[in-house]
């Protein structure tokens, strides 16, 4: 029996335990049913309580004050205890039939989703066949806001290629906080930020600032913020934005969805998603009538 799933990724603050509470509020509305692990040991407040808590496996602060850690040393030693404890994992989702959508709320940590090899160990123990078998999709968060400084959207949008490239599942990739951005970018413009389009460097409003401060900065005077501000609009910067954005076209492997958790549509949007990619409505049995629909009849 398969087991379905979403991990919901992304950079710190990208809008993952919000997305994460509508989607559950969502799913419940519809008379679905939401298993809601938390993989984020610093994480404290929530709004629909783990079903499973990863704090109840480890505790970041303990881990900090014992091992002398600092937050993202112990969010990396928290994982590494995870991946020798998956007995703790097994143990919860295994009895889940395949009505659920289990719900795997990620922490923030860049490292996780680029260089470090946990994540892919962790979603291969999840997928894994004749174990726990679970159809998993990848979704990643990219905040919407990030389009108003484009080196900064291109630098996200590779770390949402590295991921998708690293866990090799299913995988959509998300602009968050939609209503942030309502009626600053253009229809025009906010296309070419859905689809990558390596052309809004070229047009980028910032290189007004850059062509006024005619950079190259000299590494000797680098060091007041003047400075470091004309380093990070010079030439060279430029340079290095265009050969990542480059990158990104040539894999052409990165588009996104946009999402407002404030609007029930947009979740359900970005829902219908997710139960495409892990194909969630063919494994489900004819639902039976509910009783009141039976009488209105
Ligand atoms: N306006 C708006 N704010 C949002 C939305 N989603 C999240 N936020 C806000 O963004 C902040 C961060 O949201 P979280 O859901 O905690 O983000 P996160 O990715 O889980 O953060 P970490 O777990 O710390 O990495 C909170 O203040 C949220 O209220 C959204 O769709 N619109
Ligand atoms: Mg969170």
């Amino acid at each position: 029996m398969s087991k379905y799933g979403v991990m919901v990724m992304g950079p710190a603050g990208a809008g993952k335990s919000t997305f994460c509470a509508s989607l559950i509020t969502h799913l419940q509305l519809n008379r679905r049913s939401a298993f809601y692990v938390n993989l984020d040991p610093a994480a404290e407040t929530f709004e629909h309580t783990p079903d499973l808590d990863i704090k109840d496996l480890i505790s970041l602060e303990d881990v900090m004050e014992e091992m002398q850690l600092g937050p993202n040393g112990g969010l990396i030693y928290c994982f590494e205890f995870l991946m020798e404890n998956l007995d703790f994992l097994t143990e919860a989702l295994d009895s889940l039939t395949e009505e659920y959508l289990i719900i795997f709320d990620m922490p923030g940590q860049i490292e996780l989703y680029t260089h470090i090899p946990i994540l892919p160990t962790l979603v291969r123990f999840l997928t894994q066949p004749g174990a726990l078998d679970i159809r998993l999709c990848a979704a990643y968060l990219l905040e919407s806001t990030f389009v108003v400084d484009r080196a900064k959207y291109f630098a996200g949008t590779l770390s949402a290629m590295s991921a998708m490239i690293l866990l090799e599942v299913p995988h959509i990739n998300i602009l968050s906080k939609m209503d942030l951005v309502k009626g600053q970018v253009r229809k025009k413009d906010m296309k070419r930020f859905i689809t990558p389009d390596t052309s809004l460097l070229d047009d980028d409003p910032a290189d007004i600032g850059r062509k006024k401060a005619d950079v190259d900065v000299d590494m000797d005077t680098y060091g007041s913020t003047q400075d470091k501000n004309a380093l990070m609009s010079g030439a060279t910067f430029k340079r290095l934005n265009t050969a990542v954005a480059g990158l990104i076209e040539s894999f052409s492997m990165v588009s996104y969805l946009k999402l407002d958790c404030t609007d029930e549509d947009s979740v359900q949007s970005i829902l219908s998603y997710i139960d495409d990619c892990i194909q969630y409505h063919e494994a489900q049995e004819p639902r039976e009538l509910v009783e009141d629909a039976v009488e209105d009849e």
